[in-house]
């Protein structure tokens, strides 16, 4: 992880910024809700299965939105999110252990940690129900996963190629996340997931991440096989309520 890999400025100073970030004192343990079984149960009941993102800011947002993170997350399950994904990344993204715990307790669905987990003991920041492990920063993958599952943890391992996907594959990774998103460009382009769930088998969950705006992008991603869309932006910029809704009645026949 240094320069040598053709990260964009931003990606080298959140790692800097994650490599420093200490872990929690005690082992956490979760009973965790199924985020495959929500997906599962959205899609069954006819909506497109998002997962919505509370994210303040980020390197590719204007401005920063320190709205309520519990009715941020109220508004987005009202519109119909599957679950939830709330950002603990404090220098880049606006989040906080914090927001995350008081969404996980005000809500019933699912919510993923998003942030940058370098290290095993900074699993033990906060309880969730998911967490996100990247494929690209972690070189003991394996450990990581293992070390999730170990405290109830789902964790939803992200690729951004067939390469990545092989790795998440052969570290047993059961939920692969492909993010759109280029960590050398920040720029996002959609065939990414088109490209890497063509890889995937069957078996495997898959969450198209990154640069989903329209109800059109939504349902061509769920064309491409996505199980579930991750959506932070095209959310939080307005109305989240109605953002979400525009997205999980895509599908919905007019
Ligand atoms: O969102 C960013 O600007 C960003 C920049 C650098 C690394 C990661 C970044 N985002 C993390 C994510 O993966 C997204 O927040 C998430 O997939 C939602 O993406 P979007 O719907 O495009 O906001």
């Amino acid at each position: 992880m240094n320069a040598s890999e053709g990260y964009a400025p931003a990606i080298e100073s959140i790692l800097a910024a994650a490599r420093e970030r200490e872990g929690g004192d005690e082992r956490v343990s979760v009973d965790a809700r199924s985020l495959p079984a929500a997906l599962s149960t959205a899609d069954a009941d006819g909506r497109v299965p998002v997962i919505a993102e509370i994210k303040p800011t980020s390197p590719t947002t204007d401005g920063r939105r320190d709205a309520d993170p519990v009715a941020l997350a109220e508004a987005m399950v009202e519109g119909g999110a599957a679950a939830l994904s709330v950002l603990t990344e404090p220098a880049h993204f606006g989040g906080s252990p914090d927001a995350l715990r008081d969404v996980r307790a005000a809500v019933d669905v699912p919510v993923l940690r998003k942030d940058f987990v370098l290290e095993e003991a900074q699993l033990d920041t906060v309880e969730a129900d998911a967490v996100l492990l990247i494929v690209r920063f972690l070189d003991d993958l394996d450990g990581m996963i293992e070390a999730a599952r170990e405290r109830g943890f789902q964790p939803l391992v992200e690729v951004h190629t067939a390469a990545e996907l092989d790795r998440a594959l052969a570290a047993g990774a059961e939920l692969v996340g492909v993010n759109n998103r280029d960590l050398a460009r920040l720029d996002v382009d959609l065939s990414t997931f088109e490209q890497v769930a063509a890889e995937a088998p069957a078996d495997v969950t898959l969450i198209a991440e990154s640069g989903i705006g329209s109800s059109e992008d939504a349902r061509r991603m769920r064309r491409a096989g996505a199980d579930g869309l991750l959506v932070g932006s095209a959310i939080m910029d307005g109305d989240p309520e109605a953002n979400t809704r525009r997205l999980t009645t895509a599908e919905v026949e007019a």
